[in-house]
């Protein structure tokens, strides 16, 4: 089936999957047409400013209501406790996850790493995936945060109330909050990221003196076309509210709207189109130049998140070192790598690996990558080739969770890329 889309970030779109089935000039009819239930869906408060708020009308088969009582979900690896106690200010790093040994939908699949804050007070939560079946007859809404979801291996064909989209490697998707779907795999397993964000919904940075146009542009944002499925049986769906996964029987599918109109709705992006801009004369600028998508908090400038990458591009700065230099940040860095190689790490950050730097902890390149850049002859360009890292960047601590400190995938001895950095002072020589 051949996917349709509609281009932009946050408009007002209006799309119907019969004709006519989007009512007329109003929002409410008294009855509307095909017989369907008319349902508003909120994501921002009734009274946001307009610039801000969103939400969508949706005319359905039956109303989200109607499903049986919930009960808790225990789930092993897919949580919001990130402790409360001492984190570590170690630099850590990761392996991908094993893939399952046994058949796992991407719900089940779900693996938490990291995160801050929660549900109604911000931040982040950091997970992993890894899944090798389809979430046939399961449906998952998270009224916790938005799902920003980074593929690593595997395409992710996401069926949602709203429409039907599939996201490959080196594309994302997001999904706002309280949005019902279901994931099947294509490709018979996956693997990949996902940000939960807690905070203000994403959204595209102001370009400031870069002018208007660049870095992710907003029409390369798609959003699905509307398509419902009319179909009946003994389903479940889960829901994440306040932290806890819970579970209801559900005698159909909730992905049973016909037609909608609204700017609160599922999209996805291929970072391959993000617009890289850089320094053409000399010194390595800071990343917000690779930022894509972020979530702003109260204080202006300072973000809950900010999700940035790392792509394809040219290096050409003179008399500069030109890989990321050494440093430390009031913010924390939670990195991952979807393909190829990171300019950073000549070896351990894998693709499907993580790495996790918090506030002020010092880290950048490995003893290695600091070896060749410095000698590198830069009358020629570099070319950084086959690459995609990102990175989720928050405000406030990422803190590891136990399961992460204590997992098998974690590279205890990540510090030592950075002991063979030789001491070069000599005060006798400039
Ligand atoms: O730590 C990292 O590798 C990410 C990063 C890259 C960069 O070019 C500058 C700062 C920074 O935190
Ligand atoms: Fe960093």
């Amino acid at each position: 089936m051949n996917l349709k889309y509609l281009s932009g970030f946050g408009n007002e779109f209006a799309t119907e999957a019969l004709p006519g089935a989007l009512p007329e000039g109003r929002n409410s009819p008294q009855r509307c047409p095909y017989g369907l239930y008319n349902e508003q869906l909120s994501g921002t408060a009734f009274t946001a400013p307009r610039h801000s708020n969103r939400r969508t009308w949706m005319y359905r088969i039956r109303p989200a209501a109607m499903h049986g009582p919930f009960s808790e979900l225990a789930h092993p690896s897919f949580h919001n406790d990130f402790g409360h106690g001492p984190v570590t200010p170690d630099q850590l790093r990761w392996n991908p996850l094993p893939m399952p040994s046994v058949p796992t939908d991407w719900l089940d699949g779900l693996y938490t790493m990291a995160g801050n804050g929660g549900a109604g007070w911000g931040g982040l939560g950091v997970h992993l995936y890894a899944a090798n079946k389809d979430m046939d007859g399961r449906y998952f809404y998270d009224a916790d945060g938005e799902l920003l979801i980074v593929p690593q291996q595997g395409r992710l064909r996401i069926a949602t109330e709203l429409g039907t989209l599939e996201i490959e490697p080196q594309e994302i998707a997001i999904i706002p909050r309280g949005i019902r779907f279901s994931v099947s795999l294509p490709d018979g397993s996956a693997r990949g990221y996902v940000c939960e964000n807690f905070g203000a919904m994403f959204k595209l940075p102001d370009l400031g003196p870069i002018g208007s146009n660049g870095l992710a542009n907003p029409r390369d944002f798609l959003t699905p076309v509307a398509a419902y499925e009319d179909r009946e049986g003994q389903f479940e769906l889960v829901g994440k509210f306040q932290g806890s996964l819970w579970r209801a029987d559900i005698g159909h599918s909730p992905l049973d709207v016909v037609a909608w109109h609204g700017n609160y709705a599922p999209s996805k992006y291929d970072l391959r189109r993000f617009n890289t801009i850089g320094s053409i004369s000399y010194d390595h600028p800071d990343p917000s130049i690779f930022l894509v998508l972020h979530s702003p908090s109260d204080s202006e400038g300072v973000s809950n998140i900010d999700f940035v990458i790392f792509p394809p591009r040219w290096l050409v700065a003179q008399d500069t070192f030109r890989p990321p230099w050494f440093h430390r940040n009031i913010a924390s860095e939670f990195m991952g790598l979807v393909h190829g190689a990171y300019d950073a790490k000549a070896e351990g950050f894998v693709p499907g690996g993580s790495s996790l730097h918090n506030c002020m902890s010092g880290h950048g390149p490995d003893a290695a990558t600091f070896e060749k850049a410095t000698t590198a002859d830069l009358s020629k360009p570099d070319v950084i080739k086959d690459t995609m890292a990102f990175m989720f960047e928050s405000r406030n601590v990422i803190r590891p969770t136990a399961q992460a400190l204590a997992g098998g995938h974690r590279q205890r001895d990540y510090q030592a890329c950075w002991q063979g950095l030789g001491k070069h002072f000599d005060p006798s020589r400039r």
